[in-house]
Formats: C-alpha cells, structure tokens, sequence
C-alpha cells in the first residue's frame, strides 16, 4: 500500500512553535526547511532546532529535510547533519539542475532516500535522467523558482508553468516515483487554492505542497477519491471479474467499456482509499 502525499507541508526549521504544531495536523508530509524559508543569520540555529524537534512524534507523517544546496555555504554542514541524524524519511534538494547534483549530496548521505526539488530549466530539461537517479524516490515542483527563472507570470491557469510541470510529471510516472505540486502562495485564498488543487489533481500530481495549515483540508480533500471514484472503482471491479467468469474481456459499467487497464484504474483508486484511511489512523 503506497504511502499517500496528498498534504505535504512546508514549515521553516527555525519555527518551533511550528514543528511543535505539526505533530496533531493532518497532513500526509512535513517539508522541514532549511533553505529559503530560514534567514541566513538563523541558518545553524535552525539546524539545531530542527534536531531538537525530530525527536517530536509526527506519527505516520512522512519527515522530510530540505536542505540548503551544496553551493552554499551551508549546504555541506546540511547534508552531514542530515547524514549524522538519521531521522528524516528523505532529503530534499534544492534546485536540482541534473543527476550530479544528486550524487553528491548521496556521497554525504548514504543511508536516507532523496527528493529533488524541480525548479530550474535545467531540471526540467534533465527531468527524465533525475528521475532515473537509483537513489530518488520523490520530486517537488518549486513553481516560485521556476517562474522567476523563466520571467514568467503568475495566471490561474498556470499556463506558463504547463510545460515544465508536464515535463516531471511524465519524468516522475516513467520511473515510478512520487510526484508533489508547487505551492499556492495567496494562503487565505481557499477558492484559488482548491481550484489549483483540482489542477494538479487532474493532471495526476500525487498531492501539493502547502505553506499553511489553513490549507491541508482542502488539499486532503482534492488528492483523496471521492466516494463517487470509491464506488464507481467497485463496481467497475465486480463487472470486469463477471465478465471475465463468462470468458468475456471486456464489461460494462454505467454505459462505459471497463477493460483490464480500466481494473488497474479501479484496484488503484481503493488502494489509495486504503492508505489514506490508514493515516487518519
Ligand atoms: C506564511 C506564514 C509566514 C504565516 O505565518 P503566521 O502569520 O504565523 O500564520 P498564522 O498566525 O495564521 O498561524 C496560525 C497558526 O499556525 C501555525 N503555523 C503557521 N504556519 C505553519 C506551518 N507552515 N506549519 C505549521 N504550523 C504553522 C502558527 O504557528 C500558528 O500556530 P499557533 O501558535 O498554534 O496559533 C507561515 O505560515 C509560514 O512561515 N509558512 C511557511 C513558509 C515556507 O515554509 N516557505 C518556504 C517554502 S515555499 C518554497 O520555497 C517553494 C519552492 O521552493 C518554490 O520555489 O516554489
Ligand atoms: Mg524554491
């Protein structure tokens, strides 16, 4: 039963009021930030912080460090804290341009599986060979950074985005591997978020990261089945295993064909039903 990422939430390591709070919210995943949520100045001790709170219980919630980029000044120090702890579920780099910048920081973290964040037009155009990296098991869009490389415009439809998200989203799917949206900044803005959340959802996104708590339901909500989907899945399951019983390939279900690929759909869907049920315990 794969592990839902429907709610993945950013907090700053230097919060720890934050990191507290996030041991009793619903979100399937907690982005521990190192990166650009932390001042300079509050950079070594937010590291600190953010060992002191992995000893906290986030219960099935998946950890996950993100850490400065090596070419920084406290990538390095990033990476060997990460290596040292062993309590992340995975690190996640910044601004991943190609399967080195993996590499490098797998050297200094041996044991812990890796996320890339996608968020520069390189990474985009390396997306299929970084989402090959033996040792990737997730990518992130960075859709702040990705229009600020491109000089692009925030639209609702996210239409200059459409490329670079297609881009990972096939990458991610080729190999396997998780695959999150970019945030929605405007986080009192319920209305663009869900309508954003429905994007990424139709597009096959596997959930969204999110800067605030206010946003985690409506997230839960758009990467979850609906109970129509729950439904329509069983159905289309019995109808195809009669048809099959009468040596039939294909079956019928509310005027539509369902054939073996349609039944990997359905099995898929209460899988994920499953899982999710498991996280709310
Ligand atoms: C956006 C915020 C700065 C807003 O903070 P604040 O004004 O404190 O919010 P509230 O007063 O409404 O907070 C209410 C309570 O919720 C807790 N809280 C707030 N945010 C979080 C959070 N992210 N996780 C857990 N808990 C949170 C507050 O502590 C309050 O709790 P209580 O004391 O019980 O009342 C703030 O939300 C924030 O800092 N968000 C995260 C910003 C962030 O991480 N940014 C970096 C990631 S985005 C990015 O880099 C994407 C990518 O790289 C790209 O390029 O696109
Ligand atoms: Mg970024």
């Amino acid at each position: 039963m794969a592990r839902p990422y429907r709610s993945v939430l950013y907090i700053p390591a230097a919060n720890a009021r934050a990191m507290e709070k996030a041991q009793t919210l619903p979100a399937d995943a907690i982005i521990f930030d190192l990166e650009d949520a932390v001042a300079p100045a509050e950079k070594p001790a937010a590291r600190d912080a953010l060992a002191a709170a992995l000893t906290n219980d986030y219960g099935a919630r998946a950890k996950i460090v993100r850490i400065n980029g090596l070419t920084t000044e406290w990538g390095r120090a990033d990476a060997h804290f990460c290596g040292a702890l062993h309590r992340a579920d995975a690190v996640l780099i910044p601004k991943v341009d190609s399967p080195a910048d993996l590499d490098r920081v797998a050297a200094l973290v041996p044991d812990t599986p890796l996320w890339a964040m996608m968020e520069t037009p390189l990474g985009m155009l390396n997306a299929a060979q970084i989402a090959a990296h033996p040792r990737l098991e997730g990518m992130v869009m960075g859709t702040n950074d990705l229009a600020k490389e491109l000089n692009s415009r925030f639209r609702p439809d996210r239409l200059p985005m459409q490329a670079g998200l297609g881009l990972c989203l096939l990458a991610a799917k080729a190999h396997g591997k998780v695959v999150v949206d970019g945030v929605f900044n405007a986080f009192k803005d319920d209305e663009g978020l869900r309508a954003e959340c429905e994007q990424g959802r139709d597009m096959g996104f596997d959930g969204k990261t999110l800067i605030h708590p206010a946003q985690l339901a409506i997230a839960n909500q758009a990467f979850a089945p609906t109970e129509a989907e729950i439904d329509l899945a069983r159905r289309q399951i019995d109808a195809f295993e009669a048809a099959s019983a009468e040596g039939k390939g294909v079956a019928v279900v509310d005027g539509k064909i369902v054939e073996n690929l349609h039944v990997e759909t359905a099995r898929k869907t209460l899988d994920r039903a499953k899982a999710i049920a498991a996280m709310a315990g």
